[in-house]
């Protein structure tokens, strides 16, 4: 078994043709290693959700491989990688993306659900106490707050412990306190459960706690610095957010 929960080698993605050509990602390689907390940033239209995309199995490149769980999802029919994507991949977005109707319980166990499994019940009980959720389990999202929805979002992607976990602006629709809450939740998934997770973020502080990040522009990573502190991080941006 390889190292890297998630290879990318020389991919390419580029939207639209003729005068409205854009290349989103143009030859990326990297590696996402097993156990590690990866963020990436860049300015807005650098790449970022079509990184996380293409290295997701959501979106196919043009070019190049995309290897999870060192299976390359390009060759792939839309069958197997849907079984890839359900078993190896948790998502947790910016907008929790929660199912309004059901409890945290009902909505942690409703992917395997859909996959005709049965989620053993001590294992979401613990998952539900280890993101801090314990007493909630009945509670509908609209009776919980932004912090605990996103809990819940996270209990949903790791249920099935996958090989990586993307989180696409998982802090941006919280407040500071509970954006840390969070992220020391991702934290401790990578460092205690050997979780791999890879995150989008605009924000130097939440990026400071991942072990690596990466810098896009124009569709390439142009910088990677490893354990940069919030500072040097928005040094590297120039300031910008
Ligand atoms: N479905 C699409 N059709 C056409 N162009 C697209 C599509 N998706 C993305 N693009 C273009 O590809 C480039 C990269 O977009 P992407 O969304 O990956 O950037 P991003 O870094 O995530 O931006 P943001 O920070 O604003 O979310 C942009 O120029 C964008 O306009």
């Amino acid at each position: 078994m390889s190292d890297h929960a998630v290879l990318l080698e020389e991919v390419t993605r580029t939207y639209g043709k003729g005068g409205t050509e854009v290349a989103a990602l143009r030859q990326v390689s990297v590696a996402f290693p097993r156990g590690t907390f990866t963020a990436v940033m860049g300015p807005s239209g650098s790449g970022k959700s079509t990184l996380l995309q293409c290295s997701s199995g959501l979106d196919r490149p043009d070019s190049g491989a995309v290897r999870i769980a060192g299976q390359d999802v390009t060759r792939l029919r839309e069958k197997e990688l849907a079984v890839l994507r359900r078993d190896q991949v948790g998502v947790i977005f910016q907008a929790f993306n929660l199912v309004p109707s059901l409890t945290a319980w009902q909505n942690v166990i409703l992917p395997s659900r859909l996959a005709r499994r049965r989620p053993d019940p001590s294992r979401v009980r613990e998952l539900l106490h280890r993101v801090g959720l314990e007493g909630r389990e009945r509670h509908r999202p609209a009776q919980l707050s932004g912090g605990q929805q996103q809990r819940v979002a996270i209990a949903r992607a790791l249920l099935g412990r996958p090989e990586v976990l993307f989180a696409d602006e998982p802090t941006g629709a919280l407040d500071r306190s509970t954006g840390h809450e969070v992220l020391a939740l991702l934290r401790e998934a990578v460092d205690a459960f050997g979780q791999t997770v890879v995150m989008v973020t605009h924000d130097p502080q939440a990026a400071a706690r991942a072990d690596s990040v990466l810098f896009l522009t124009d569709g390439q990573i142009v910088d990677v610095l490893d354990r940069p502190s919030a500072d040097q991080i928005g040094m590297r941006l120039g300031g910008r957010r």
